[in-house]
């Protein structure tokens, strides 16, 4: 007779992975069970925005930007714009010449030959394009705009451009969607997209959507909450969003949203606060794509009834599948290429047929018990310390929770969908760039005329 397995041999010993989710699971669930077990006013307390001690801790970040040297010494016009946007994001303004400083700072980081790099002298790189553009949109106002120097930028946007259709983060770098879509973005808020920079982005793009359906960094990697957010908002700003398979791509986003309430970056990895906005925002971009997101379902379906006919007629007919959608791919991209400039603007002046496609209520517990220092300042989960990225992107996140639920386009949230008292209500931001909207509207004036 055989004998019966040990217990431990039943049993395999847990892995690193597991061990870390249910170290997290049990800091976050503590968390809620606290809240769950405290008289309603206390909760009402609980859930509040530590605005005043966010707008501290931002500030002594701000008066530390012209100092910070070390290992940041390279992000620096990151650090304007995490700290300047989540000010924005908190509805505070920062002291004139604070803000000159910044005009002047992020001016010397603008390369005579176009593009900003991480910090004076430094060679020009994409994303910290993409974070001084930014940062100077959302300090409005003629001298940070017009410090732009457009044409050099567009000339710095040209020579990173490749045969593929992707970019290059910098001279001799990367390749990648966040390339890809720092350069559209800000080509697209200041008024210098054209065929030349989206020629074959969209191919690019395309091969990076993986089988998972969120997408990767590059052809062949993971689908990362990051990549997906970066490529779904180029496939927009350039009009092809149709050319990617986003009923696979919604399903992929929605699962990262996990018990802990918040979002995950990749599949099988621990929540993170900076995925509220990240994957956060890549779902409320889709849920204003619903008509398209319902077609590509109903020619799913269609398919399947067609690929129960036998093949002979279907080749008769020509009614495959991919034929149809590539058909119209040519025919929508055609038409597009001429009003692809307001691609962004339109974008949020629709209505919204649907609900949040994510639990807005839920990532909002999340981002206000859980990312929250008391102290000031937001995080990545319970046990892990403040910093400006996480501040930035968990107020982002939280501010695309508080609007999602408005269909009209500029109608206030209700109080019964901002969790926590109204009090906590933010700034709206436009989805595709992540400034806050009325910022975005100045730009989008200002340069429209040049
Ligand atoms: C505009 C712009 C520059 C966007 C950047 C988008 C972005 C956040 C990309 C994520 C990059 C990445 C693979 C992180 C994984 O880190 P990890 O392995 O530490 O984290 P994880 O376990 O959560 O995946
Ligand atoms: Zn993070």
């Amino acid at each position: 007779m055989e004998p019966s397995p040990s217990p431990a041999a039943e049993t395999p010993s847990p892995t690193v992975s597991q061990r870390d989710q249910w170290t997290v699971e049990s800091q976050v669930f503590h968390i809620y069970q606290l809240f769950a077990n405290i008289p309603p006013n206390a909760q009402s307390i609980m859930l509040e925005l530590l605005r005043d001690k966010h707008t501290e801790y931002l500030s002594k970040g701000l008066r530390h930007l012209s100092s910070t040297f070390s290992v940041l010494d390279a992000n620096r016009p990151w650090l304007c714009y995490w700290i300047i946007h989540s000010f924005a994001l908190l509805g505070e303004f920062i002291d004139d010449d604070l803000e000159d400083d910044t005009v002047d700072f992020l001016n010397r980081c603008q390369d005579p030959n176009g593009g900003y790099a991480g910090g004076p002298g430094q060679m020009p790189h994409l994303a910290t394009t993409y974070a001084a553009v930014n940062t100077l949109i959302t300090l409005g106002g003629e001298k940070s705009l017009a410090s732009i120097n457009r044409d050099k930028l567009y000339g710095f946007m040209r020579r990173m451009k490749q045969p593929n259709g992707g970019f290059r983060m910098h001279d001799a770098g990367e390749i990648d969607v966040r390339a890809c879509y720092t350069a559209i973005s800000v080509a697209s808020v200041l008024n210098i997209l054209d065929n030349e920079l989206i020629r074959n982005v969209g191919d690019f793009i395309l091969s990076c959507q993986t089988y998972e359906g969120g997408i990767a960094g590059e052809p062949g990697s993971e689908a990362h909450g990051g990549y997906t957010f970066c490529g779904l908002a180029t496939m927009i700003l350039i009009g092809e969003v149709n050319r990617l398979d986003l009923p696979r791509l919604l399903d992929w986003a929605v699962f990262r949203q996990g018990k802990e309430c918040g979002f995950q970056g990749r599949t099988n990895k621990l929540v993170d606060g900076c995925y509220s906005f990240w994957q956060g925002g890549a779902v409320a971009l889709l849920q204003r794509l619903h008509s398209i997101i319902d077609e590509q379902m109903a020619e799913a379906l269609q398919f399947v009834a067609i690929s129960d006919v036998p093949k002979e007629k279907e080749s008769l007919d020509g009614t495959s599948n991919h034929a149809t959608s590539r058909a119209r791919h040519e025919g929508m991209s055609a038409s597009c290429s001429s009003d692809v400039k307001s691609i962004g603007y339109n974008f949020i002046n629709q209505w919204r047929a649907s609900e949040p496609l994510f639990h807005s209520i839920a990532l909002q517990q999340y981002i206000l018990l859980c990312t929250q220092e008391q102290d000031g300042g937001l995080r990545d989960k319970p046990g892990k310390r403040r910093d400006h990225y996480h501040s930035c992107y968990c107020l982002s996140g939280l501010s695309l929770c508080q609007y999602s639920w408005s269909k009209r386009p500029h109608s206030p949230p209700l109080p019964k969908v901002v969790m926590g008292p109204y009090s906590n209500l933010l700034e709206p931001i436009h989805p595709l760039f992540n400034v806050v909207l009325d910022r975005y509207r100045e730009a989008h004036e200002f340069f429209a005329q040049l």
